[in-house]
């Protein structure tokens, strides 16, 4: 069943492409064409030899056929080997297009690296079910039946003994291929494996470092890597039983063929010219039972691999709903209405009940202990994953009736841990909002008091961050991370304050900075910091999944014990 399917997968994948098949496959033909008539071109030549006719005419048609069939044969191959690159470009291409558009609940189960080796090395094994793999065999098959068709012209007995040889070397083939498939899917799944190690190395190269854990990551990838190693080594092992049986059995043939053809010839039954040209065919049918063992081969990689991208192309993906423009920009307020959610069946509750409102405009506080489910309230609300029950609106509008990009483009989100992008400072900021003007640029950086930084860096806008913004302070990249969003002109900002204690001037200035956005649109921030909570105009207290209490910082201290021990505790209340 999966097995049709994958088949299926590959035939789609050569359907655009079927015109450069079909030329490719015709060129290829006519080039084995050529080759085959060559025997028979001896033949002539042996028997105006034999028969001291003028050799010119044989001669000429000979050369011609090898230069025909060299030259036409090429260019077919060419064209095939074009074909596989388009083939694997498209492929990457809809893996890639199909990846993005994941949702984020599939993405968290995967392995970045893993992701990266499907698009990297899997989609190029397509090229080879192309080019080796389908062609190969069907003109291997057409000269095989050539062949058979020119020995039987020659001998029917012969043939017959031939025949029996090649079926036997055809079950023998037949056997050994589910092995290779088998062994190449693990190979396949090894080198994926290995790309999630070094992701993983790569991900956290400072703290694999510090804790010293170089030698036992190496290890890990290395362990990977000889996993492949192996199963690479078992494909070789069952290619060149296919490959050694097929070349004994031409050996027993030629045995055969020679020992009964040669007491035909005695009898008189056979012409010696025939002889040798039955000979002939029978090394030449060496050439393509290699190469339909190497298509076969070629096309049980290929499926194992075509395997893996099927298995990322029927993930769930997000509906494409992009923002027909008319976003809006009035502020937005938001409601949660007896929401539940968790993250997976067998995950445990994350929100139990929550409900709280939040009006458009001004600034609301999310607080309460650590894994209370404050940063899933954002993850609900930009829609990455569906709560199971209660509804959650933005402007009066339930979530789920808005179209998935308008809701994305009302919102600005910065994460806990403001990720900017390798690239410049320039393309971090407009990267949710490539179209902004200078002037929109110029406004925000002056919001979020990043002039300063710009004034400071050796190309300004136009300097280089570094992978993951490595260039900049954790205070100045998560003003980046604000200023990306606000770029995009939200009309609800979703803001989770970095845990990290910035110094005094980095926590006045992101104070002054939400303060002003405030003044401009909805804010709605998970607050870690006394100067956050006191000036927002609304807290909510959210506790193991619920919300406790709404209130001000005054009204919160007075009735909240919770909130009291919060502001002692994790807002470090200095009073
Ligand atoms: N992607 C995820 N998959 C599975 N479980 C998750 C995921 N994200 C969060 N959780 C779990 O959900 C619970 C609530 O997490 P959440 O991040 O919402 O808490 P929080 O209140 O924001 O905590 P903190 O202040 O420490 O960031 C935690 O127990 C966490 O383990």
């Amino acid at each position: 069943m999966a097995e049709t399917a994958s088949w299926r997968l590959l035939l789609a994948s050569i359907r655009p492409h079927r015109r450069a098949l079909l030329t490719g496959g015709i060129l290829s033909l006519v080039g084995s064409l050529a080759g085959l008539s060559m025997p028979f071109l001896a033949k002539v030549v042996i028997d105006a030899f034999g028969e001291q006719r003028s050799l010119v005419g044989p001669v000429l048609g000979l050369t011609a056929a090898v230069l025909v069939g060299a030259g036409v044969g090429a260019l077919g191959r060419y064209v095939l080997e074009r074909m596989g690159e388009g083939v694997v470009f498209s492929a990457r291409r809809s893996l890639v297009d199909r990846m993005l558009r994941l949702r984020v609940s599939e993405v968290d189960r995967l392995k970045p690296g893993d992701l990266l080796s499907r698009v990297t090395s899997d989609t190029t094994l397509l090229r080879a079910v192309f080019t080796d793999g389908v062609v190969e065999m069907v003109s291997a098959a057409f000269m095989l039946v050539g062949a058979a068709v020119m020995m039987a012209l020659m001998d029917g007995l012969l043939l017959l003994i031939t025949l029996a040889v090649l079926a036997l070397v055809g079950s023998l083939v037949g056997l050994v291929m589910p092995r290779i498939r088998r062994a190449s899917t693990q190979a396949q799944v090894a080198v994926g494996e290995m790309g999630a190690v070094l992701d993983r190395v790569l991900q956290a190269f400072r703290t694999v470092k510090a804790s010293g854990a170089e030698d036992r990551e190496i290890a890990a990838v290395a362990e990977a890597a000889r996993e492949a190693r192996d199963r690479g080594i078992a494909v070789a092992w069952w290619t060149s039983i296919a490959g050694i049986s097929a070349w004994v059995s031409a050996q027993l043939a030629f045995v055969a063929v020679l020992g009964v053809g040669g007491a035909r010839v005695a009898s008189g039954a056979l012409e010696v010219s025939s002889l040798i040209a039955f000979l002939l065919y029978l090394f030449y049918l060496v050439a393509p039972v290699g190469q339909l063992i190497q298509g076969v081969t070629q096309m049980q990689n290929g499926l194992a691999a075509v395997k893996r991208i099927r298995e990322i192309e029927e993930l769930p993906a997000e509906e494409a709903e992009k923002a027909d423009g008319a976003v809006g920009a009035a502020p937005a307020g938001v409601s949660f209405e007896g929401v539940a959610f968790r993250y997976g069946d067998d995950r445990p509750v994350v929100h139990h009940d929550v409900s709280f409102t939040v009006p458009a405009g001004g600034m609301t506080a999310l607080v309460g202990p650590s894994g209370a489910g404050k940063s899933t309230v954002f993850a609900l609300l930009e829609r990455f994953y569906e709560q199971q029950a209660g509804t959650i609106t933005v402007d009066g509008r339930d979530i789920r009736q808005w179209p998935l990009g308008e809701l994305r483009a009302s919102l600005g989100y910065v994460e806990q841990d403001a990720p900017v992008l390798d690239g410049s400072l320039r393309e971090n900021l407009v990267f949710a909002a490539p179209g902004v003007s200078e002037s929109d640029i110029g406004r925000v950086l002056a919001l979020t008091r990043l002039e300063d930084l710009v004034a400071r860096l050796p190309d300004g806008l136009e300097t280089k961050v570094g992978h993951r913004g490595i260039m900049l302070s954790g205070g100045e990249r998560q003003r980046v991370a604000i200023a990306r969003a606000l770029l995009r002109r939200p009309r609800l900002l979703l803001l989770d304050e970095a845990t990290s204690q910035l110094d005094a001037v980095n926590e006045l200035r992101l104070r002054e900075v939400i303060a002003e956005v405030a003044k401009e649109t909805t804010v709605l921030v998970i607050a870690h910091r006394l100067s956050t909570v006191t000036s927002a105009d609304r807290i909510v207290v959210m506790e193991a999944g619920r919300v406790r209490a709404v209130g001000t910082h005054g009204e919160l201290l007075d009735d909240d014990d919770l909130y009291r021990e919060l502001a002692a505790t994790q807002f470090l209340l200095r009073t």
